[in-house]
């Protein structure tokens, strides 16, 4: 394994990356990433708030390494904060050769989702005692 142990856990999200996903120079795009690590967070925002939620911040994304055709790529997401109408959701993406039991952090974020209504209004959220 690399400096870091893959989560043993479910990941929100699990997908292998196939050529439609590529950018120019072949390897996966980092926008493809960001959107699955997206979905993931989204999927955690969403059940704890028990409605729509929709991004409003991405902050300290960083890409430690590539991801390639073929690989398999898993997302982990968990809720970390919850204000008034904002969460704040911890994501972390590995990459796993298919061929292979080695896996990699690929890239972490914090995305922050807020609550909306009918009105697309901020609505209140619960507090965060029961765990997602
Ligand atoms: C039939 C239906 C089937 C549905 C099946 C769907 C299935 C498919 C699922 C896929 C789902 C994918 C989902 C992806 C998620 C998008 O891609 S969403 C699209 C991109 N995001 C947007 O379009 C959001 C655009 N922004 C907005 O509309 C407005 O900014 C918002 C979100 C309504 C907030 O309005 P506002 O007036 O700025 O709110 P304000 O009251 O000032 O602040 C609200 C909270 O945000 C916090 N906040 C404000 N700015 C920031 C900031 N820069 N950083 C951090 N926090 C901030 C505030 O501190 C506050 O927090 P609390 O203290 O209340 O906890």
């Amino acid at each position: 394994m690399s400096e870091e142990t893959m989560p043993a856990g479910e990941a929100a999200i699990r997908v292998t990356a196939v050529p439609a996903d590529t950018n120019v120079y072949g390897d996966i795009f980092g926008g493809w990433l960001m959107a699955q690590m997206d979905l993931a967070a989204s999927a955690v925002a969403s059940r704890h708030s028990g409605g729509r939620a929709v991004t409003i911040a991405v902050d300290g994304m960083t890409f430690h390494r590539p991801v390639f055709v073929g690989d398999e790529v898993s997302v982990f997401a968990t809720l970390e904060e919850v204000g008034r109408t904002s969460m704040k959701v911890a994501v972390a993406t590995w990459r796993r050769d298919r061929h292979s039991d080695e896996a990699y952090l690929v890239t972490r974020a914090r995305f922050t989702f807020v609550a909306i209504g009918q009105d697309r209004r901020p609505r209140n959220v619960k507090p965060m005692t029961a765990a997602v």
